[in-house]
């Protein structure tokens, strides 16, 4: 990853991710963009062609990081921005095939265009963005990002069955979920999951499930390929 704020980027280091660094299943390294500028300010930006609020981070100091940090073994450029195409946990799976990914934290108003079009003479550039709204730059991105390629590495996660079935997997989002005690401040976990009946509990599962995907999110319904939904799940 290369970013001006490195220290952003730290809780990768902690907890499950942590523990997959330290347990050689993937390698990260950050980088401080500034390591890259020559001038006594360490300028990274400046202001944009055309006029127009905030600032461009600057091509020369992009251009020479993405030149020494792209060197090496294939690797695909990840650029969270707000106008890039959604990820998506098909686009985290995709990725977490990759062999190496490199991650290019912009800040203010972005990074000047040419960087990204020189880069795409080399590797693949991929925009990317995690929701509809403006973050002041790329790390927080860049956190989740991260964190949903690397928990669909093997021998990331426990039990690899719960990536298998994560919300998004199937395509709708995931139902309820409950625990011990069975009654708590008066509220019941729902017979069904303490029958026993495996078939009737999937059965009740995907139906809260689709129950949850139609209320909340409707357009995954819709996105759906013609034969996901079974004449059970039609019944609905
Ligand atoms: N939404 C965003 N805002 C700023 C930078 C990156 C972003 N994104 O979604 O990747």
């Amino acid at each position: 990853m290369v970013s001006i704020f490195p220290s952003y980027l730290a809780p990768l280091r902690e907890a499950l991710l942590g523990r997959a660094i330290s347990r050689g299943l993937l390698e990260l390294t950050v980088h401080d963009l500034r390591a890259w500028t020559h001038d006594v300010h360490q300028a990274v930006d400046d202001s944009p062609y055309g006029g127009g609020p905030g600032m461009v981070m600057r091509p020369q100091v992009w251009g020479d990081a993405l030149d020494d940090v792209l060197a090496g073994p294939p690797a695909r450029l990840v650029v969270p921005t707000p106008a890039g195409r959604p990820f998506t946990q098909a686009l985290a799976r995709e990725f977490s095939a990759e062999e190496r990914l490199v991650f290019a934290c912009g800040r203010y108003e972005g990074i000047d265009q040419r960087v990204l079009d020189d880069a795409a003479r080399r590797v693949t550039v991929d925009e990317v963005s995690i929701g509809d709204y403006v973050l002041v730059g790329g790390e927080v991105a860049v956190l989740a990002i991260v964190e949903a390629v690397v928990r669909l590495l093997p021998g990331v996660l426990g039990n690899p069955r719960s990536a298998a079935e994560d919300s998004f997997s199937d395509g709708l989002l995931e139902g309820p979920a409950y625990t011990r005690p069975e009654v708590w401040r008066g509220l019941a976990v729902p017979d069904v999951l303490r029958s026993g009946n495996h078939a009737l509990i999937d059965r009740w599962r995907r139906d809260r499930s689709l129950e949850r995907t139609h209320r909340r999110r409707p357009d995954l319904l819709e996105a759906l390929p013609a034969d996901a939904l079974d004449r059970a799940d039609r019944a609905l």
